[in-house]
């Protein structure tokens, strides 16, 4: 009996699969990204190990798999292979622990690119140990918030930046990004100095920027840290000057006035020493064109020249060229993205609602008073005329209704937002300067009267509301002009769960140069104001969105304009009557539904 027939006897009965041969050869030995190699995939570690294994055997692996029964591999006696790279223990544990931690990423939707990405933590309790050693007063203000766990951009951004690496973040609206880089500046500060300021952080509008402050304030409670915030340039001479003896360490800004007072003659401001340089809404920030945002980071950036200072960028949405940038000059840069990039946060129920005209905007939104209002309501206008004209309109409906916008002063501002926040104003009618970061507790509903100019200020928009978890609602009017932008941004509702009518789906796609223009150059759209002013009674088009609220320049029409009905894309019913307009002497008596209670309301006087 020779060698063959005992291998026949003893194998009766069993078949043999060849299962998988990899072909080997030199050239892919050589090259790991040769195309003829099989990319392992992100998610399976073990598979990629296996394939290093597979590509060092000399001779052409074959699996022989029993079919029936046992699942056991027989593997045939090879050559023997070269010696395998094992890794250390503590290497082994490593490769473990990061398989963990991707698992956890995945259950939070937490992406991540760089090299050695710092683990997420799960609870803010963790920062009280190694590696992160948080300032225990720091721990304090932070638990007192009672925050149950860190949201998902928490979990992963507050290891990288305390960690000390330069970091890019994208996160949707209102999951908590404020904190995720105040904390690790704070805890990066330490103490207080008296060599002047130590961080900064940047934000596009004042708003915004005085928002961070307080947060700031809050957070750096009893830990000695000075916290500034540039409310008004001619002041800032007393706050940096040479004179100033109380020095901050940190710095919350707008770039336009961080730059007027590098401009200075001495300079206002030294930025030498900043360690912390945060940009929030980074992509609006670095916008070129546009305000000059970008001109402006330039010369305060470059003004910025401590060696080792780390760099973040934090925002909802993100372009390419502010990627771009971030990867040529910051080294060892961790990107993070929470859910998918670019879209709206899925807490938001979003409708679309056909209005017709833009007179038929005025109808929707009388229905919408109507039907029943859940105060605190937003409503974006696509510029301050606007703005103003459909103040005017509401005021006259006796709704408690209040006007934001470039033109107001800053007082004016400051008094708005504060009474909004107080619930003392139930509709804030706004331009495109708070679409970003501001954080209205409960905003239940956001309007967007006018269509926004690009997917991008929709996301930002309509995440006035549903912000940290909380459940919100946000309606955009459309009429037959904003068809071109209306396939993007019934897009984004689809992508963040939301249902929409399959045609708006299938519509043509706008060519990215008129996507631009579109972006740049608002439409021109007829007139809110149902006041006739001279020229149209003249017979002239009341396009011109030049309009101005000074006295005698309208005068009120004897009877109001027809409007077309609006028709409801979204689930719920089309507006079906037209409201009557109040007659004036009713202001201070009408009612607006609040939290399904009647109320009456006063009607409030705007100083513009
Ligand atoms: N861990 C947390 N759990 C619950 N709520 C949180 C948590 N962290 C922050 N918040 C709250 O979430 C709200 C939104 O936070 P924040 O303003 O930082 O959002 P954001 O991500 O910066 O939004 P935007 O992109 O609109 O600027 C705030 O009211 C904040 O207090």
């Amino acid at each position: 009996m020779d060698v063959h027939d005992v291998f026949r006897q003893l194998t009766a009965g069993v078949r043999f699969s060849r299962k998988r041969q990899v072909p080997v050869n030199n050239q892919q030995l050589k090259n790991p990204l040769s195309n003829a190699v099989e990319k392992p995939k992100k998610e399976e570690p073990e598979k990629k190990r296996i394939k290093v294994e597979e590509e060092d055997v000399e001779a052409p692996a074959v699996d022989f798999r029993l079919l029936d029964g046992d699942e056991s591999v027989i593997q045939p006696k090879l050559k023997k292979p070269k010696k395998q790279k094992e890794g250390t223990a503590a290497e082994q544990e490593e490769q473990r622990q990061e398989e963990q931690n991707n698992i956890f990423r995945k259950q939070h939707n937490i992406s991540v690119l760089g090299k050695h990405v710092p683990a997420p933590i799960e609870s803010f309790s963790e920062l009280s140990s190694e590696p992160y050693k948080l300032l225990p007063r720091l721990l304090q203000n932070l638990l007192n918030y009672g925050f149950a766990e860190p949201t998902p951009i928490q979990m992963q951004a507050l290891p990288v930046l305390l960690a000390n690496r330069p970091l890019m973040a994208c996160a949707p609206t209102g999951s908590g990004k404020t904190l995720a880089f105040l904390t690790p500046i704070i805890n990066g500060l330490r103490t207080h100095k008296t060599s002047g300021l130590r961080a900064l952080v940047l934000a596009p509008t004042r708003e915004l920027a005085q928002q961070i402050y307080r947060e700031c304030v809050e957070l750096t409670r009893e830990t000695g840290l000075r916290t500034h915030f540039i409310s008004k340039v001619s002041e800032a001479r007393h706050h940096y000057g040479p004179e100033c003896k109380q020095k901050y360490d940190i710095l919350v800004s707008t770039p336009n006035r961080v730059r007027f007072l590098l401009q200075q003659q001495p300079p206002l401001l030294d930025l030498k020493r900043i360690e912390w340089f945060v940009l929030d809404e980074a992509d609006r920030l670095m916008e070129e064109g546009q305000n000059n945002f970008k001109e402006q980071l330039d010369d305060i950036y470059g003004s910025c020249t401590h060696p080792q200072k780390r760099v973040a960028f934090f925002s909802a949405t993100y372009t390419v060229p502010v990627a771009k940038w971030a990867l040529r000059n910051l080294k060892n840069l961790v990107r993070v993205t929470i859910g998918v990039q670019n879209s709206a946060t899925d807490t938001v129920a979003q409708e679309l609602l056909f209005v017709g005209s833009e007179s038929g905007k005025l109808v929707a939104m009388r229905e919408l008073v109507r039907q029943g209002l859940h105060p605190p309501v937003l409503v974006f206008v696509q510029s301050k005329d606007r703005a103003k004209q459909l103040f005017e309109e509401l005021l006259y409906d006796g709704i408690n209704v209040d006007v934001i916008h470039a033109e107001r002063t800053q007082h004016q501002r400051d008094n708005c937002v504060r009474a909004f926040r107080e619930g003392n104003i139930w509709v804030l009618i706004c331009t495109e300067l708070m679409g970003r970061g501001i954080d209205f507790k409960g905003v239940n509903l956001v309007i967007n009267y006018d269509f926004p100019p690009t997917t991008i200020s929709y996301i930002h928009r309509i995440g006035r509301t549903g912000r940290a978890g909380r459940p919100g609602r946000a309606i955009t009017f459309f009429t037959q002009d904003d068809t071109p932008n209306l396939r993007s941004i019934a897009q984004i509702i689809r992508n963040s769960g939301g249902t929409v009518p399959e045609y708006m789906l299938q519509m043509k796609k706008v060519r990215k140069s008129e996507a631009k223009l579109r972006a740049k150059k608002p439409l021109d759209r007829d007139d809110i104001s149902t006041k006739i002013r001279p020229e149209k009674l003249n017979g002239e088009s009341g396009k011109s969105s030049k309009s101005s609220n000074e006295p005698g320049k309208f005068v009120r029409p004897l009877k109001t304009e027809k409007a077309k009905k609006p028709k409801k894309h979204g689930t719920d019913k089309a507006t079906k009557t037209k409201p009557k307009k109040l007659p004036k002497k009713q202001i201070g008596k009408s009612k607006l539904v609040s939290n399904g209670k009647k109320k009456v309301v006063k009607a409030k006087r705007s100083k513009v």
